[in-house]
């Protein structure tokens, strides 16, 4: 993800220093509030049928593809467009971040990542078998198994990759969040408590149940395993606050006569992917949030009237 890339720079962050940022992956800077991504023909084909679905209003508005040198871009609405110095937590959706098809690869053919063992190494060692440490290496699809049970993503439903804040400093260390408790200190924290964040009529709370609504009726939503998308929480100092579905690269059709509910565990076979699993882990994850802001509000009010 960008947040992760955007860990080698800890600068204070304008727009053009988080474009640069985007030009480390699949990104490119673009001019007039446009970004552009590398292109992939799946999330070309999510965008094209987004913009014709409910789904619309929360997703980046897409204006089809443009070639820069050899390669191919998708042309996205920059969603962080018209923010001073934004911060944003991008958290990956769904009980898997695997489709069922690297599942199956990896059994057939299992190519082996060295890079993904050392991962696995440095944080840890005693997960790896004696026959992975003997090839140093480790297929695709067992590191993303790894890190879905080792992170909140099996159980919650997402995980949070990671936080930008607003002087450009980056966190990435939230592997370890398991529980419903630790996201809701995260988001204390990627808020600042700020309740107009949270909770205002244009905030957090009721985008999330704004897309809630819109996923149970959305065409595109039944019709499609979603798998590795994250939601883009981004907000400023205004205290202008949005969240945005991101990154279609691994979403995928069912076949026509198969439609998806997203809210049961995924069992081998049913491509279900839970992603709703994770919009109720969040949403009540963010409701925990608004009643201790509230708290801390009300103390520090106590305290200022006692002083006085
Ligand atoms: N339309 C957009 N406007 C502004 N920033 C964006 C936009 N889309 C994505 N980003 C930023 O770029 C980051 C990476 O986006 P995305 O997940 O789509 O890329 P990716 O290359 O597929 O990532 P990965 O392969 O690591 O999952 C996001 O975390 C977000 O910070
Ligand atoms: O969590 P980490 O440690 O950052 O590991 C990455 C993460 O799991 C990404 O989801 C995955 O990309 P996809 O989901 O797009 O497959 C990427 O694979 P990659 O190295 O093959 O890009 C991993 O390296």
């Amino acid at each position: 993800q960008l947040i992760g890339r955007a860990c080698l720079r800890q600068k204070p962050c304008s727009k053009e220093m988080f474009l640069e940022m985007h030009s480390l992956g699949n990104f490119q800077l673009s001019e007039g509030g446009e970004v552009l991504k590398l292109y992939s023909e799946e999330e070309a084909k999510c965008l094209d049928s987004l913009m014709t679905d409910l789904l619309r209003p929360f997703v980046p508005q897409y204006h089809g593809l443009v070639t820069r040198g050899e390669h191919c871009y998708i042309r996205l609405e920059d969603l962080l467009s018209g923010l001073r110095r934004p911060v944003i937590m991008d958290c990956k959706m769904g009980v898997r971040t695997y489709q069922e098809e690297e599942l199956i690869t990896a059994r057939t053919k299992s190519t082996l990542r060295s890079d993904m063992y050392q991962k696995m190494m440095k944080i840890d060692p005693t997960a790896l078998s004696a026959e992975e440490h003997a090839q140093k290496g480790v297929t695709k699809c067992r590191y993303l198994q790894w890190r879905d049970t080792t992170s909140s993503t099996s159980m919650l439903g997402f995980r949070i990759e990671g936080i930008m804040m607003e002087d450009g400093s980056v966190q990435r260390d939230f592997r370890k969040i398991l529980t419903l408790a630790q996201v809701t200190e995260a988001l204390l924290y990627f808020t600042r408590s700020q309740l107009d964040i949270l909770v205002s009529s244009k905030a957090y709370h009721s985008r999330l149940l704004a897309l809630s609504d819109a996923l149970k009726n959305s065409l595109f939503f039944r019709t499609h395993e979603v798998i590795g998308s994250s939601l883009l929480f981004v907000h400023d100092h205004s205290s202008k606050a949005n969240v945005w579905m991101i990154d279609f690269g691994k979403t995928t059709p069912v076949p026509a006569t198969s439609e998806l509910r997203h809210n049961i565990p995924w069992a081998e076979g049913s491509r279900e992917d839970g992603y709703l699993i994770g919009l109720t882990s969040l949403i009540t994850s963010l409701s925990q949030a608004i009643s201790v802001a509230s708290w801390q509000q009300e103390d520090s009010c106590g305290e200022e009237n006692s002083v006085a």
